[in-house]
């Protein structure tokens, strides 16, 4: 179904030349903007606990890529592999997306987007992407790359998540085990952390793929569920950075902490093959 007979789904605001739709169900709350396909925040009406950080910096009239809620990042994840001029986390999340349809049914509102190209320099693969975000009791966004050409292609990617914390100080995250590269330590291999408190800034690529990760905090523990992912990438900028960021408050830093599902090592599609990176947020 199309925007203008859905129930579930409006337009909140143009105002700053992009588009953000609200989504609004028996379960949940949610937005959206068009630029990025970024899900800008997501909460349940069973305890009206928002579960992403948005934040009250970041800039949403599409001059740059929005600082929180999910960031897509495709088809290369961090730095480009070889050319690092080029933008961070690839470029369909600085790009407008167009809404290919909705579905709504009892127990979820469905979206499906696609951006306006999959091509840009950096990345010469004959790709089509999809990304399609669930809103009911969980938020479920499934990014989906199919290779259409008829070489292999070759990718990175990740769901970017900013989960919100009310102190992240006071927050565990369980389920990661083994090793993870150090990011801010030329990329030494390190054991994780038991328990695992968020008290510094960290970078970190976790190779393990756990299918499930929890965030406790006091106010409202989080479970994710993830699916075709090399990696689970977990992010905090600490202080300094935050003060760095032009989208960032100052204490930014202690309201969230990012935990991505993440295709790090880069995953190769045979022609016509698909695959799909899913994040799951309850
Ligand atoms: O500032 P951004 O380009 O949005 O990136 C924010 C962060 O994303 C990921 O978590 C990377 O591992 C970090 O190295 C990066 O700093």
């Amino acid at each position: 179904m199309s925007l203008e007979h859905s129930q579930d789904v409006h337009l909140e605001s143009s105002d700053t030349g992009v588009d953000i739709l609200k989504i609004e169900n028996a379960h949940a709350i949610a937005r959206m903007s068009l630029f990025g396909g970024h899900v800008l925040g997501f909460m349940p009406k069973h305890d009206e606990q928002e579960r992403l950080w948005l934040s009250d910096k970041a800039v949403l009239d599409g001059s740059k890529a929005i600082r929180g809620g999910i960031p897509i990042c495709w088809p290369w994840f961090g730095d480009h592999p070889s050319q690092p001029e080029l933008p961070a986390h690839g470029y369909v999340r600085n790009q407008n997306w167009q809404l290919l349809s909705i579905d709504e049914a009892d127990e979820q509102t469905t979206l499906r987007l696609a951006p306006h190209t999959t091509l840009n320099e950096g990345f010469d693969g004959q790709a089509e992407l999809e990304l399609e975000v669930r809103v009911g009791r969980s938020l479920t966004v499934t990014l989906t790359t199919t290779n259409i050409g008829d070489n292999p292609l070759s990718y990175g990617a990740a769901l970017h998540s900013y989960l919100a914390a009310e102190d992240v100080t006071q927050c565990v995250i369980e389920g990661l085990s083994g090793d993870y590269k150090d990011k801010l330590d030329s990329g030494r291999i390190k054991p994780t952390p038991h328990p695992y408190r968020i008290s510094g800034e960290m970078d970190r690529v976790h190779l393990t793929m756990p299918e499930r990760v929890r965030l406790q905090s006091p106010a409202h523990p989080m479970q994710l569920l993830q699916s075709g992912h090399d990696s689970i990438v977990v992010w905090n900028p600490w202080s300094n950075k935050s003060q760095q960021m032009s989208d960032m408050p100052d204490n930014g830093y202690q309201c969230f902490v990012c935990i991505e599902a993440a295709v790090t090592q880069g995953y190769t599609l045979a022609p016509k093959q698909s695959h799909q990176l899913q994040q799951q947020i309850t």
